[in-house]
Order: C-alpha cells, then structure tokens, then sequence
C-alpha cells in the first residue's frame, strides 16, 4: 500500500529557441504543467501535462489542466492506493470526462512512482522494451523556407534528425507547395519530408494539397482536414498513395477505433496525452496494429517528463514503422531534466533507471515557475 498523500502542480513558462509557426498560431513560450505525486511511503512520482498554443490546439490549456488536477482529480484520488493504477485511473475517468491532459499528467506520476518503488522503468511495466532507441523527427516551423533549410541541413550534419517534419496550413495552397517544395529539392533524398496541416483545409483544399504534395515526393500527411471529418479523412487515403495520418482525430481508444474500422487513415499518430494517459495510448496502439495502420510516436511538445514518459511507451511497441518526434525538450531554450534525454545517431535514447528514468532539476522548476515569477515581480514593484 502506497497511499497518495499529496498531490502538487506547477506551470513553468520556458521559451521556445525560436518562434514555431503553426497553422493556428506561433508559439515563442511552452508552458508544462509538472505533477508531483508523494506517496505514503515517502516515495514519489512525477507526470507533465503539457498543452500546445494556449487553447489554440485544443480545449485544453495549461491553466485548464492545472486546474482540472487540483480541483477535480486530487481530491478524488487523495487516500487511494498510488499501486492500483488501474482502479486510480477508472475513478478519475468516472469522475472528471474530457481532460485527456491533466489524466495523463497525474497517470505519469503514478507510473512513475510505481515504477520506482519497485526499482523497474515505466517500459518494463509495460512489458518490457522491444528497443532501447528510435527514430527522432524534427519539426521546421519557423515560417521561412531559406531558413528552414538551413535548420535541416545543420540537423543533418550533427546527425541529430533526418526526418522533417513542415508544418503548414496557414498560408495560401499554392505558396505552401511552393515552400514544400523548396525544402524537397534542397535536402534530396538525404531527408525523408512530412507535412502536417494541423486541420487547416477543406477537403477542396485537401484535395489539391495532397496531389501537389505527392509529386513533391513528400512520404506522409497529417490532419489535413478537420478531426471529425473521418469520411473524408479516410476518402483522400484512398484518393491517394501519399500516406495520411490522423492526430487531432484520435482523442483515445474510441476515436482509434472508429478511424481503424473506417480505414479513414494510414497512419496514426499516437500521443500518450491526447490518448488520456499512457494506458489508453497502449490501447490506441493496440487498435492501429491489429488493424494494420502505422504508428507514429506523437508529441505536444513536452519537456523531459512528458517525453520520457513517451519513450518509455513506445520502447515497448512492437513495430514503430514511423519512428517518433519526440524532440519538445530540444525545442525549449532551456533543459528542466537532472541529466537531459539523450539525442544521437538521429534517434533518441530511452532513459535508463527506474520509473521514468528521469527526475526535474529543482532549480529549473523554480527559475520558471510561472507564479514564483508572478510573486518576484510583485516584490520588485513591476
Ligand atoms: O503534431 C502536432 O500537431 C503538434 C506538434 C508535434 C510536433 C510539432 O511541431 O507540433
Ligand atoms: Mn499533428
């Protein structure tokens, strides 16, 4: 028995390196909501809840999500057994619906503290991991071409990323083929590209965007309509050899299993958050491969926590045939892990060391504490 005690939130304000351009905004801040779970024991866990864009993304927001946590999930959890993930997870779906963010914040810690208390990593909780490193793609969203070939080039030559990852969306179809295709030509078959559209056109304009990408040579489509657009969704699939993939449409298992049913995708991109939590983003895989579709190791942009949490998950995924990008914690200016998850050989490294195998850096929580910040200015009179 491992009572959860006491549960605490954070949200840190870490600025991203530069501005990342996605169809509905340009983040230059990511803010992470951190979970810390302490247990009866004297154990502890830490989960990360982390959305994109304010509510911009979606409905959640990092304030959404903290406050879900503290006014809704701690309360009924308080007191539970922090060892029966699975009967702490059913009453926090029972009782708070939607929220896949902050369930998957508070989920991770308990993963965690399991994990630890028993001196194994989440991975081998899973079953153990099937590989020990994976493939990392990076995103080039600064919004100019010229630029972003430069970005990718450096990546190439540091051996850090060869899959990109383009988001667009936001500008006019012609001029985003356009900057595609810029960024095709320059990098050549060294690269393979992808474009994620993040729900920005109707299915006219996914029509034209997919046949002009599939002579671009461009390997993969994400979200190019709206999520509850399956029909369509699974029609340009069909329409086309260019591989499509689903994200904003895979809110969890249920959502997997209609896309699946409906073979509105070829490929999903699984994110432990959007899932709800790394249970049900087993499930989602479970879903995808029994059904034949590829698998993809989403983000939100996370930093360590979050994404430890998903490398943990997807080391112990049976065929990962799109890689990942779980590159957050290179996005943020600055590093909030102990000792940072490695990046090499252009694929990650799964931490090693129990739980997650990561732990926040106390002074990196503090320096970007967003109401320790608030408390400072007020006391320097700002
Ligand atoms: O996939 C998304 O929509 C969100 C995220 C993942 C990578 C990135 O740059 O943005
Ligand atoms: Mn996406």
């Amino acid at each position: 028995m491992s009572k959860i005690e006491h549960v605490e939130t954070t949200i840190l304000d870490i600025p991203t390196i530069r501005g990342h351009v996605l169809s509905m905004t340009t983040m230059t801040v990511q803010s992470v909501v951190l979970v810390r779970i302490r247990f009866g024991d004297g154990s502890e866990g830490w989960g990360e809840g982390t959305a994109i864009g304010g509510m911009s993304y979606g409905p959640e927001s990092p304030e959404s999500i903290r406050l879900a946590i503290d006014a809704y999930i701690t309360p009924a959890i308080t007191g539970m057994d922090g060892d029966d993930i699975n009967a702490v997870t059913h009453r926090v779906e029972k009782l708070v619906r939607g929220n896949p963010i902050a369930r998957c914040a508070v989920e991770t810690a308990l993963w965690d503290g399991l994990g630890r208390r028993l001196g194994v990593s989440v991975a081998q909780l899973f079953g153990g991991p099937v590989r020990e490193t994976m493939p990392v793609a990076w995103t080039l969203a600064s919004g100019h071409s010229e630029t972003d070939i430069d970005e990718a080039r450096e990546m190439i030559a540091a051996r850090r990323h060869n899959i990109f990852k383009l988001k667009i969306g936001k500008r006019a179809l012609r001029d985003d083929l356009a900057h595609v295709g810029a960024i095709k030509s320059a990098l050549g078959d060294a690269a393979s590209i992808r474009v994620d559209v993040n729900q920005a056109w109707n299915v006219t304009e996914a029509r034209h965007g997919l046949r002009g990408l599939q002579e671009i040579g461009v390997d993969l489509v994400e979200q190019p309509i709206a999520a509850r657009f399956h029909k369509s969704l699974g029609h340009l699939s069909d329409a086309y050899e260019i591989a499509v993939m689903a994200d904003e449409a895979l809110q969890g298992p249920e959502d997997a299993m209609r896309v699946a049913a409906e073979r509105s995708a070829d490929v999903f991109a699984v994110k432990i958050a959007q899932s709800g939590g790394l249970r049900r983003a087993a499930e989602v895989v479970a879903i995808a491969q029994s059904a034949g579709i590829g698998i993809y190791g989403g983000t939100m942009l996370e930093a360590g926590i979050g994404t430890a949490a998903a490398v943990q998950l997807f080391s112990t995924v049976e065929r990962l045939g799109w890689g990942t990008e779980l590159f957050g914690p290179l996005l943020m200016k600055d590093e909030i892990l102990a000792s940072p998850i490695e990046y090499r050989d252009f694929s990650l490294v799964r931490p090693q060391g129990p739980g997650l195998g990561v732990v926040p850096d106390p002074e990196k929580i503090a320096c970007y504490d967003r109401d320790a910040r608030r408390v400072l200015r007020s006391v320097a009179g700002e």
